[in-house]
């Protein structure tokens, strides 16, 4: 703002400058031209007087030189009377009385001459000495104009010079008034490239100040991610402290078992006749264990028939398939394939069950592992746990009932906080021989199988349902429910009648009749998931119900992750 002001103030005063110059300048021109005219008419004027003292002089000189002559004409003349004078009186000088009187009227007559030649002399000196005068007058004046010609052609160079000078000072006023313009432009260019680089300058420290901000955010974001590697890196420390262990177990282990084979090598022989006689003691029990088979099923299905007959079942009776005191080494009946659940699993070669069927099996699962596996579904549901009668934990994905909702458990808690490698082994495991055991009784290989979701802990208890969640009584059918499924397995890790009261499974047969299994601690049931096995959970009365459903099915695309691969 006050560049601007400046500059407006200093173009007026260039303005009025400049018109003071022009101003002068017309004066000054005006004066030169009136000059100019004064010394032309002066020359005039001087020239004309020179002419007529010229012309006068000329005259005088003119009027003198005619005197001069009739003078001298005069004077000649008067000589010449003189000469004739004297040859008269030459010529007379013989009379003597004559001669005197002669003589003196000519004497008289040469002395009046003299007399007047004289005064002829005299006046003729006069005039040359007027005319000297005259001459002298004119020399004067004319020195005198020369003089003040000569001074008016200096004062006239003097004036001529003061124009220059001052035409010059006017021609400097201008280049400095040009200058200055010149000046006054780059002043204003300089300004407006002043405020375009302020501009610039501006735009770069907004920029610079976003910069900075996203710098701060990344630092932020560094340092947080540097927190998490760091804490990653002890993890990774004592994972491989934990690992040199395993190793060093491994290594220990590694030459138990060479020492093993070292005898294992000596005892081939004897090992070799000892399988051949044990093969066909196999095979004999082998053919024993389906006649039992066989015969159990035989038995189940008297039984179910005894137990519909005895009680004369109304349209829903229920049988007991699997009670909690008892202790099953195998128990199963095959039940026929649902027309849908074949449809579907025809479609993956070498997946088909022989026969669809319910299988019940408690000495697969070692206490230790339900103890483990109990540990770790109670420490996840710390975190979380429904309101209503049923909480859910899926360390695959880790989805897990809290409140009314579901969270993700690994976004309260992370996995390696959470879980434990040895933990997650004996889970790895557990699922490993349940798959096994699957595979066997459906007569599949195990590789077959994968495992997909919902694979996860229950905890069941008596409260009132508080979402569609916690109803978990309803009859169903797992296919039905997820569509991936294609074998249902069931661990459970507590006890019916011990640890809770309630809370049996039921198979749902022809609509009406039931089938009870009743949770035992280590308990595995597996199961076809189509219609053939439609099922619910009875309510519990008290305590809490724990269980891990491990799902299976025959499609790649459906497998999921071990939980280990978190790690
Ligand atoms: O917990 C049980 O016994 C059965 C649960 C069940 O039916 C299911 O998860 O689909
Ligand atoms: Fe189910």
């Amino acid at each position: 703002m006050q560049l601007k002001h400046a500059e407006r103030k200093h173009k007026i005063d260039l303005t009025m400058m400049e018109d003071l110059c022009k101003y002068k300048m017309r004066i000054l021109e005006e004066r030169e031209s009136h000059l100019e005219n004064e010394m032309i008419s002066l020359q005039e004027e001087f020239n004309a007087k020179l002419q007529k003292q010229k012309e006068t002089q000329e005259e005088l000189v003119r009027n003198y030189n005619e005197k001069l002559r009739n003078l001298q004409e005069e004077q000649l003349t008067e000589m010449k009377r003189v000469a004739e004078l004297q040859s008269l009186k030459a010529s007379i000088g013989l009379s003597n009385a004559n001669k005197k009187n002669v003589e003196e009227v000519v004497s008289k007559e040469l002395t009046l001459r003299e007399i007047a030649i004289e005064e002829k002399q005299k006046e003729l000196l006069e005039f040359e000495e007027r005319l000297n005068r005259t001459k002298t007058s004119l020399d004067s004046k004319k020195a005198s104009i020369d003089t003040r010609i000569e001074e008016f052609e200096t004062k006239m160079a003097k004036e001529k010079l003061s124009l220059e000078q001052q035409k010059k000072y006017l021609k400097l006023s201008q280049n400095i008034l040009a200058e200055k313009e010149m000046y006054w432009e780059r002043e204003k260019q300089c300004e407006k490239d002043f405020v375009t680089s302020c501009k610039q300058e501006l735009e770069a420290r907004a920029e610079l100040q976003g910069t900075v901000e996203e710098v701060r955010r990344l630092k932020s974001r560094l340092e947080t991610e540097r927190n998490e590697i760091k804490k990653e890196e002890m993890r990774l420390k004592e994972e491989k402290w934990r690992l040199r262990n395993i190793e060093q177990e491994f290594s220990f282990q590694e030459k138990h078992v060479q020492k093993l084979l070292q005898e294992a090598e000596l005892k081939k022989d004897e090992g070799v006749r000892a399988l051949k006689k044990a093969q066909s003691i196999e095979r004999h029990l082998d053919e024993r264990v389906e006649n039992v088979e066989k015969r159990m099923m035989e038995l189940n299905r008297k039984e179910e028939l005894l137990t519909k007959v005895c009680t004369n079942a109304d349209d829903s009776f229920s049988r007991l398939f699997a009670g909690q005191e008892k202790n099953f080494e195998f128990k199963g009946v095959y039940v026929l394939c649902s027309k849908k659940y074949l449809q579907d699993i025809s479609k993956y070669p070498g997946c088909q069950p022989q026969k669809c069927g319910r299988f019940v099996m408690d000495n697969v699962i070692s206490n230790e592992e339900v103890n483990t596996m109990m540990a770790l579904v109670k420490r996840g549901l710390s975190y979380g746990g429904s309101h209503g009668g049923a909480s859910i934990l899926d360390l695959h994905t880790g989805a897990m009932s809290k409140g009314v909702h579901f969270v993700n458990l690994y976004k309260l808690v992370s996995p390696h906080r959470l879980l434990d490698i040895r933990e997650l082994e004996v889970y790895r495991i557990v699922r490993k021989k349940i798959q096994n055991v699957l595979a066997a009784k459906f007569g599949l290989v195990p590789e077959m199988l994968h495992l997909t979701k919902p694979t996860f802990f229950s905890r069941l208890t008596n409260k009132s349902p508080l979402s569609s969640n916690d109803e978990y009584w309803h009859p169903h059918v797992d296919k039905e429910t997820y569509p991936s499924f294609h074998y249902t397995t069931l661990l459970y890790l507590n006890d019916y009648g011990i640890d809770f009261r309630g809370g049996q499974f039921q198979f749902i047969d022809n609509g009406n009749s039931k089938s009870a299994v009743q949770p035992k601690k280590g308990r595995v049931l597996l199961f076809t998931s189509g219609q053939e096995n439609a099922h619910y959970v009875e309510k519990v009365i008290s305590g809490e119900r724990y269980a891990i459903t491990i799902s299976f099915t025959c499609d790649y695309r459906e497998a999921i992750p071990d939980p280990l691969s978190k790690f």
